[in-house]
């Protein structure tokens, strides 16, 4: 009997969830689910190489044929992008902090409001009237071909290769944005009513080297197949845009960074309007980048807009009418961040004096600082048009918000001299990290910074004040999560919740996002791995190889785990700096006292510091930590007999030796030797250290 292929049972695999999703049981929202987690179980294989490209390549294709029903369904209420459903995302998106909240709107009576009826009529007539066979043989000249499925236009760009046969959306633009091929979820069409695509290539300089040149620079999209090289350098940028909406799966992975070519794309595309409102900053929370006025549109500004006299789409409409509501809306400021409190999801931390938590949203009320820290729309302060930034649009907000409250790190800054020891580590990490981050004009091309570290060694030794003082070194906010929480208390969402903390970073960078207790996101697979632990991580690494081959973002993952043998082989691939945090010696266990006693009121003298030092030996830094927090209680116990209501603080004697003495003998080492064997093992043969 023959052997079931890769291919084989992936198709087999595909047909079942075919005929699911055709049955007309599922909800466009499950569609989209499962249209997502298919594209990404195939990225997945390929990067792992249990199918080859061209096996990749062919079910990618069977896939955009197949489900180009569903996909570029005409049909408003069944099509996976149907108008409804984005405006019903962008009426979410007003929520406001209370969790009571609850919008009035539903995809149902979305539908029966006049003004949609209205404008999506518009749009159609718009539509029919655009797309002309003159258009068609434009294109065709320029490499873009119309595909062949029914329905709407759609468009196919030629790869190098030419296998990575894409479809550029619908031929529709809403929001004038830039059509990142080679995702997904650019085989996406609109239903919603804009023009096409035909109109925006007309004014775009015929496609040449130069325009690759500017392409490749300009956006970095998320290839099709994982990381591999071949892929990236094959796909290349529609010159056409897509709506927004569309990009469910690129608006989280194949985000242009805009902020640092913002030059090269003015004069790629002749953009003299700097009053544009078509402005685009997919990194708005720099200051440089805010005011930028960059036509994403090829060439669409407002001249282009104002050239459809009275059209808006419904989004547009939307927002009009309720920024009109709020014109004195406060504008939110960048939060920088960075974390002196250890952090794991939704543990329901404080936080902390500098965590004043500012919704991405902007709020309804006008009374609190609220407002879109992540506009698309970058229009300078004055401007009330301050949507959301378009990568948030498809990620739940209640995720959002729990990323920037929850996991975006707001605590005081951590410095180099604030941990102990690991000098080789910190000085390979500012060298090939922080450097770059601060710096990306001259770390380019081979300098370029690694987009996933590892550290690793055993607990308490100070991997978590890294990743910190990493961030906050380079001036990026932190993101701190631990894995473990991803895979338990976000059963079924964990890979939601992996996506949309990318994207939020992205929003934030540079971003440094540290997951501790990595080797849970990314243990090796096994017989008994649940089916939602894969589906995370291969989300957590398509997300890292966008970071990866989107060389202008500036994301880091930083990995911490104190069972690096547990990691798999492709994950231990994409980490591609491993540095072993070991145990501190004397003279970081010396610092860490002298540290932590300078700051109290203590009696220590040299000689009595060197024989702790001497005495703590195999002693993590937590457990330094521990060691004087527990000898500073001493003083407070011998009080004994007095009233620890009515003292005074003068009344505590020193912190002496003696104490240290009685600390010893409750606190204890945290590491055993045969773990750290195992440390140094790995390292011997993973490690890039010395
Ligand atoms: N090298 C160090 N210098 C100074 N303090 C340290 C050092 N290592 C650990 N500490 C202390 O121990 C605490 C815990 O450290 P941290 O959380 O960074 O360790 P970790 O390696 O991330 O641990 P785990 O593996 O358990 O997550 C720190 O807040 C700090 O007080």
């Amino acid at each position: 009997m023959e052997t079931p292929t890769h291919s084989t049972v992936y198709l087999s695999d595909w047909q079942k969830s075919y005929f699911a999703i055709t049955s007309g049981t599922c909800t466009p929202g499950q569609k989209a689910d499962e249209y997502r987690a298919k594209i990404l179980r195939i990225q997945y294989a390929w990067a792992n190489s249990e199918i080859s490209q061209v096996c990749a390549a062919h079910l990618f294709k069977k896939y955009a044929e197949k489900y180009a029903a569903i996909i570029d369904s005409d049909n408003i209420e069944t099509g996976l992008n149907n108008y409804a459903e984005n405006i019903l995302t962008l009426a979410k998106c007003q929520q406001n902090d209370s969790d009571k909240w609850q919008s009035a709107l539903t995809t149902e009576n979305v539908f029966e409001l006049k003004c949609v009826q209205e404008r999506m009529q518009t749009g159609k007539n718009f539509q029919s009237s655009q797309v002309t066979p003159t258009d068609a043989c434009v294109l065709a000249d320029q490499g873009v071909r119309p595909s062949a499925a029914p329905g709407l236009p759609k468009f196919s760009v030629f790869s190098s290769a030419g296998e990575t046969e894409l479809c550029a959306g619908s031929a529709k633009c809403a929001n004038q944005r830039p059509a990142l091929l080679g995702h997904p979820s650019s085989f996406k069409s609109s239903q919603s009513t804009l023009p096409s695509v035909t109109k925006t290539l007309d004014t775009l300089p015929a496609p040449s080297a130069s325009l690759n040149e500017q392409v490749r620079t300009g956006f970095q999209a998320t290839p099709l197949f994982g990381s591999k090289e071949a892929t990236s350098s094959s796909l290349k940028m529609s010159s056409n845009c897509c709506d927004g909406q569309n990009l469910s799966l690129s608006n989280q992975s194949a985000i242009p960074a805009w902020s640092a070519s913002s030059g090269k794309r003015k004069a790629f595309y002749g953009v003299a309007d700097e009053g544009s409102t078509v402005t685009a900053s997919l990194a708005p929370c720099q200051a440089s980048t805010s005011t930028e006025t960059s036509s994403f549109s090829g060439n669409r500004n407002r001249n282009e807009e104002s050239s459809i006299p009275g059209f808006r789409t419904a989004k547009e409409q939307l927002w009009v009418d309720q920024q009109k509501k709020s014109q004195n809306l406060p504008q939110r400021v960048p939060v920088s961040s960075y974390g002196g409190v250890k952090k794991s999801l939704g543990a329901g931390r404080s936080r902390g004096p500098f965590g004043k938590f500012v919704p991405p949203v902007p709020k309804q009320d006008g009374n609190e600082n609220g407002g879109a820290q992540c506009k698309p729309h970058a229009r300078g302060q004055a401007d009330p048009l301050l949507p959301v930034d378009e990568r948030l649009k498809n990620i739940e907000p209640k995720m959002v918000e729990l990323i920037m409250h929850e996991i975006m790190d707001h605590g005081p800054p951590v410095n180099w001299d604030d941990i102990a020891g690991v000098e080789f580590a910190k000085a390979t990490i500012k060298e090939i990290v922080v450097w770059p981050m601060l710096r990306p004009d001259i770390f380019t091309g081979l300098r370029g910074p690694p987009k996933g570290i590892l550290l690793f060694g055993p607990p308490g030794t100070g991997k978590t004040l890294i990743g910190k003082c990493i961030a906050c070194q380079s001036g990026a906010t932190f993101f701190s999560i631990s894995a473990s929480s991803l895979t338990s208390k976000w059963v079924g969402e964990g890979e939601k919740m992996v996506r949309a903390l990318f994207t939020v970073a992205r929003c934030q960078q540079p971003a440094v996002i540290f997951i501790d207790e990595i080797d849970s996101l990314l243990s090796q697979r096994g017989d008994g791995e649940h089916e939602s632990s894969r589906r995370i991580k291969t989300e957590f690494l398509v997300q890292l190889d966008g970071a990866t081959t989107s060389s202008e973002d500036r994301i880091l993952v930083v990995g911490a785990t104190n069972r690096p043998q547990e990691i798999d082989e492709a994950a231990r691939r994409r980490l591609v700096k491993r540095l072993y945090i070991p145990l501190p010696e004397a003279s970081a266990r010396k610092q860490i006292v002298t540290r932590l006693m300078s700051k109290e009121h203590c009696s220590l003298n040299e000689e009595e510091i060197e024989l702790i030092v001497n005495k703590s030996n195999g002693f993590s830094g937590a457990d330094m930590t521990q060691l004087c927090r527990e000898a500073s209680l001493g003083p407070i116990r011998s009080l004994q007999s007095m009233d620890i209501a009515t003292i005074t603080p003068d009344q505590v004697r020193p912190i002496a030796f003696l104490d240290f003495e009685s600390a010893f003998r409750t606190v204890r080492p945290s590491v055993s030797s045969k773990d750290l064997e195992l440390y140094e093992t790995w390292n011997q043969t993973f490690g890039c250290g010395r």
